[in-house]
């Protein structure tokens, strides 16, 4: 079977320098896939060329398969992804609005986009919020919408930049509980940039380690954390440190104490 995106031969430069190197790289169809690695070496990057945020200089980029022609995708395309960053980047309106916008743009029928914002708020636990201002959210609850907003859409693949990484402990573990289900009952493939590997580690089942443009290390998440190679290692031993709990860790984080 395809992979649901490959990457091949890609350079991005930019100023003249190298920012990222990938001879070859894949995410499957139903994968929650993390992005690790040190300050700067283009984790946000990369998942701008994987969302077709941003082209590279060269390189192709395949959808199950197919080029994507020019890296241009077509609006077809471009709607089966969806894509969530630290801000959350709320419109001026309602928290209901915010939630509602994909499928405004697509011309769903207003009854639709009614049932299916009430099933999302519901998910998110924020319908008592519909008619409050985005602009007036806890951090916890505008990143509640922001997900909210990229889910309801049910795109194929979901692209995620360090969503958690401005909340508080327990808001952000709050969160990643419940989303964490909501994305198993989905099934969405996922792609999470992060800093911490307490989120990587609860979250992802694949993880790709990059260091200075080039993806050094890449496997099972539980696989690449036990095991970092000699180019991984200095950045997760680093991490170990500070994270030296088991690594196999399936039960809800606010369980813990
Ligand atoms: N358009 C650009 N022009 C110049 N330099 C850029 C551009 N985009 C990215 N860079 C540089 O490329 C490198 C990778 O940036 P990127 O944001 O992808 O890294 P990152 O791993 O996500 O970093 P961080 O962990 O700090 O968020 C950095 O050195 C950054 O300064």
């Amino acid at each position: 079977m395809n992979p649901l995106i490959e990457l091949k031969n890609i350079t991005y430069q930019a100023h003249n320098k190298n920012i990222l190197s990938i001879p070859d790289f894949q995410i499957q169809d139903g994968d929650f896939l993390g992005i690790m690695g040190p300050n700067g070496a283009g984790k946000s990057t990369l998942l701008k060329v994987m969302a077709l945020l941003d082209s590279p200089n060269r390189g192709e980029i395949l959808y199950r398969g197919q080029e994507i022609a020019n890296g241009i995708p077509s609006l077809d395309l471009r709607r089966k992804f969806s894509v969530a960053l630290q801000q959350s980047l709320l419109l001026e309106g309602t928290v209901y609005q915010n939630i509602a916008i994909g499928l405004k743009l697509r011309k769903v029928p207003k009854s639709v986009i009614k049932e299916k914002v009430n099933v999302w708020m519901e998910q998110f636990q924020i319908s008592h919020l519909a008619k409050k201002n985005a602009h007036f959210l806890s951090g916890g609850e505008a990143q509640r919408v922001n997900l909210a907003r990229a889910m309801i859409v049910e795109p194929e693949i979901l692209f995620l930049d360090e969503p958690f990484s401005a909340l508080d402990f327990p808001t952000k573990i709050k969160l990643m509980d419940d989303f964490k289900a909501i994305i198993n009952s989905a099934g969405t493939t996922t792609v999470f940039v992060s800093h911490d590997l307490m989120e990587i580690n609860y979250l992802t089942n694949h993880l790709a380690i990059i260091v200075n443009g080039e993806v050094k290390q890449y496997g099972p998440t539980q696989r690449v954390l036990e095991s970092p190679n000699s180019a991984t290692s200095p950045f997760l031993n680093k991490w170990k440190k500070f994270y030296p709990m088991s690594f196999k860790q399936e039960k809800p984080l606010s369980l813990m104490r």
